[in-house]
Parts: structure tokens; C-alpha cells; sequence
């Protein structure tokens, strides 16, 4: 992905100006600012669910506008509202998720995929209860176990440690390091210390929309 010239204001508050970066595959770039700084704002842009924005967005050498279906079909967006739904249960609701990527329910082998990801994320047992249910942290979880079947190739997370436990924090980090290892990009905010070796940072400073990468 190519960002060129991004401008963001909001409220009459500049978040973002001349805002000029790449991520590669096998890149994992996190996003740090204060509050109120504009990280949301700028993934929401970086994905389309934004137009409010000025500058120029690519996607696989393409503008991301004219090659929207293929970008959504090869992101997984894992936002403040994680798009999991309470009256379902854990396994429903990635059935259905998978679904809206177009991945029919009847696949050969999916079932057991589903398990083993609700396995992964420590769900096991909790397959077939409503969400509405779970704990905070097990309602994170459902939407985390995404990330075991969605098949994307651009990771966008933002705050995705929210509620996780340490040994959900952990795991999460090794399975972006995983991503990234075979060729997957990431785009990350959090205010959580990540202990990762392929790592660019991107800060937004508050106010004026000064930013700088490292
Ligand atoms: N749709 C909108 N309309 C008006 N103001 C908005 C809108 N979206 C965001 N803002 C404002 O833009 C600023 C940046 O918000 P944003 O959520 O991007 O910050 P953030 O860096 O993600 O913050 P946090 O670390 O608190 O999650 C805030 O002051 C917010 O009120």
C-alpha cells in the first residue's frame, strides 16, 4: 500500500498533512500518537470506510478507489467494533464473516478450521454459546479468531489488544510476526509495547498534522 499526500482535517483540526508512506509485504507498521491524534481516523482513510481526505491511495500498483471489491476481498479490518454479533454464537458468527468474503460454508474442510481457530484463541467449549455471554475479553476473542481463517493479505488493527489477557497478548503478537514472516503487511495501532523484529513506526503528533516514521 502507497499513501501520497494525505491530508485529514477534522472539526477544522488538521490530523494529518502531506502524509507520504509505503508499506511492503512482510511490513508491519505501527501507529502511534496521543489521544485525539488521528490513528483511527487514518486507517479508516487508508481502508475507504473514510472519504473525507485529500491525497492519493495505492493498491497493489493501483488507485485503491478503482480496485475497492479486491481490496476489501484482501483486508481484514478489526476496528473498536469488532463486527462480531451478540446473538450469534462464536462458530456462527465466523461462519458468516467468512461468508461476506464469499467463502461458502458448505467448503470442504471449513468446519474444522472454525474449531481449530476458536481452539487457538481459547474458546474451545465456548463454540455454541450467544456472544452476548462471553466476557469482554472472550467477545475479543471471537473477533481475533479472524485472524486464523479470514484470508487477507493487509492486516489493519486497531487497538486489537483492548480486554486481551497476557497470554492473549503474546499470542497475538507472534501470529502478526507469523503474518508478516510469510509475506502478509500489517498496519497496527496500540499503545502496547510491541516486542517485534519487523517493525516501522509512524507517529502522529497532536495538532498541525505533523507526523514522522521510523
Ligand atoms: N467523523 C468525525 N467528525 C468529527 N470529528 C471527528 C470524526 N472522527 C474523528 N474525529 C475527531 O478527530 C480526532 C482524532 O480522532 P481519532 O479517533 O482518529 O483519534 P485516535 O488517535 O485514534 O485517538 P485514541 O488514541 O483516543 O483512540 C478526535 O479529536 C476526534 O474527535
Amino acid at each position: 500500500m502507497q499513501a501520497e499526500g494525505l491530508f485529514c482535517e477534522r472539526d477544522d483540526r488538521i490530523l494529518i498533512k502531506d502524509l507520504t508512506f509505503s508499506l511492503q509485504a512482510g511490513e508491519v507498521m505501527q501507529i502511534e500518537g496521543p489521544n485525539g491524534s488521528g490513528k483511527t481516523t487514518l486507517l479508516r482513510v487508508l481502508c475507504g470506510l473514510s472519504d473525507d481526505f485529500e491525497g492519493q491511495i495505492h493498491w497493489q500498483g493501483q488507485l485503491r478507489r478503482n480496485v475497492d471489491s479486491d481490496f476489501r476481498r484482501d483486508t481484514l479490518y478489526f476496528g473498536h467494533l469488532t463486527g462480531i454479533k451478540s446473538s450469534l454464537t462464536p462458530r456462527e458468527n465466523l461462519r458468516w464473516i467468512l461468508q461476506l468474503k464469499g467463502i461458502s460454508p458448505a467448503e470442504a474442510g471449513l468446519e474444522a478450521k472454525i474449531e481449530a481457530a476458536l481452539k487457538s484463541v481459547g474458546l474451545l467449549s465456548y463454540e455454541d454459546v450467544p456472544v452476548y455471554s462471553l466476557s469482554a475479553g472472550q467477545k475479543r476473542r471471537v473477533a481475533l479468531a479472524r485472524l486464523h481463517v479470514e484470508p487477507a493479505h493487509l492486516w489493519v488493527l486497531d487497538e486489537p489488544f483492548t480486554a486481551i489477557d497476557r497470554k492473549g497478548v503474546a499470542e497475538l503478537e507472534g501470529l502478526i510476526q507469523n503474518h508478516a514472516a510469510r509475506g502478509g503487511s500489517v498496519l497496527i495501532t496500540t499503545h502496547h509495547a510491541l516486542d517485534l523484529p519487523i517493525l516501522r513506526k509512524l507517529h502522529l503528533g497532536l495538532g498541525k498534522g505533523t507526523w514522522q516514521i521510523q
